[in-house]
């Protein structure tokens, strides 16, 4: 009996949340719909959703001028890096369409389903230092991440100006990174203290990337080299106010003076540590694919099985024994796999 009772309050409190959503849906749509009834917007053109404060946007449809924006009431979420078709307006502009994503970059819910938080990114940066001495095992997560929304990912070894002294941390690195060309992630090697930043700038040319990367392996000293004038730190990407309402930007898009453009966050900084499950890590370790299937049992576990493709290309060093290895440590690290 306290079962149904408690399910029959667990429905009502579902019908109610989604009775508050579809209010504050209405209620946002309004301002919109009123406008564009009212015939005061200018024409439909394309646009570029360079933030995103919650229930607005901001567009912009030439690089350095943006309007925040209303959302029509039947659009999905926009997320920032999002191509629309939006109208002017006073005081503000109304987007009335979303254009088709070519990539997402997803994070997951509390319930664990995967949410887009920035659309169109061309290519990820994992970006790793010479100090915090990296791991494979945290590079192949961020790899496996990007793998998972089918994202090109590049990696850059940051703080070279540290290893100019120390030929021992060089030669162990120069050794953990060589297998991440071969296996079709480009290796870029910067220094945001000592300049040489002509790579970056032309693999960030021409395309929409994100910085990735643990705390301490240089983010914002890079990210400040790329845009002078932008200090990150106070810059308020997490919060800024504008004009009363509750604004908390998700993403903000930059272009670079350089050329290209960059979308950052702190939420997508964290982009890759957060869980995922069994098959998204095997099929995450891209060179594992053509032997996946090939295995003796279905439900080959790749561990020591007879008969397991993905033992047998190791074996033949097809696949690395150093990646073999960080496969195995993801596998066991994961709480539910
Ligand atoms: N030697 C050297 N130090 C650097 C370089 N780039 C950044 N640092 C130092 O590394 C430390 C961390 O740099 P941040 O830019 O704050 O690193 P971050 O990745 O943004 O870190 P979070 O903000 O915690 O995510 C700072 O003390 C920087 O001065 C570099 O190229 N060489
Ligand atoms: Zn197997």
């Amino acid at each position: 009996m306290s079962k149904r009772k408690l399910s029959r309050q667990q429905s009502w409190r579902v019908s109610k949340i989604q009775q508050e959503r579809a209010e504050r849906a209405a209620k946002r749509g309004a301002a919109a719909e009123q406008a564009l009834s009212a015939g005061e917007l200018g024409p439909e053109r394309e646009g570029l959703v360079i933030a995103h404060y919650g229930t607005q946007v901001d567009i912009e449809s030439e690089p350095g001028h943006s309007m925040r924006c209303h959302l029509r009431a039947n659009l999905e979420p926009l997320v920032t890096g999002d191509q629309v078709i939006w109208c002017e307006g006073q005081p503000t502009g109304v987007v009335v369409a979303q254009l088709p994503r070519h990539s997402e970059l997803c994070r997951p819910d509390p319930y664990g389903k995967l949410k887009p938080v920035a659309a169109n990114i061309d290519r990820i940066f994992v970006v790793i230092a010479a100090l915090p001495e990296p791991h494979a095992n945290l590079i192949d997560r961020y790899l496996i991440a990007a793998e998972a929304v089918s994202i090109q990912a590049v990696l850059v070894l940051n703080k070279t100006d540290l290893l100019a002294d120390n030929p021992q941390l060089k030669q162990k690195l120069d050794q953990l990174l060589a297998i991440y060309p071969a296996l079709g992630y480009p290796l870029l090697e910067v220094s945001s203290l000592s300049g040489g930043l002509e790579d970056l700038h032309a693999a960030l040319r021409d395309r929409t990337s994100v910085f990735v990367g643990q705390s301490g392996v240089g983010k914002s000293s890079l990210v400040n080299k790329l845009l002078p004038g932008i200090d990150l730190r106070v810059g308020g990407l997490s919060e800024s106010s504008h004009k009363g309402t509750h604004t908390t930007t998700t993403a903000q898009l930059f272009h670079l003076p350089s050329g290209g453009s960059l979308i950052d966050s702190p939420g997508i900084r964290e982009f890759g540590l957060w869980h995922m499950n069994r098959d998204q890590v095997t099929q995450g370790f891209r060179e594992f694919r053509p032997h996946l299937g090939h295995c003796r049992f279905r439900d080959c576990q790749h561990q020591q099985e007879p008969g397991c493709a993905i033992l047998a290309a190791a074996e033949e060093g097809i696949i690395s024994a150093e990646r073999l290895d960080s496969y195995r440590r993801i596998i066991a690290s994961l709480e539910n796999p």
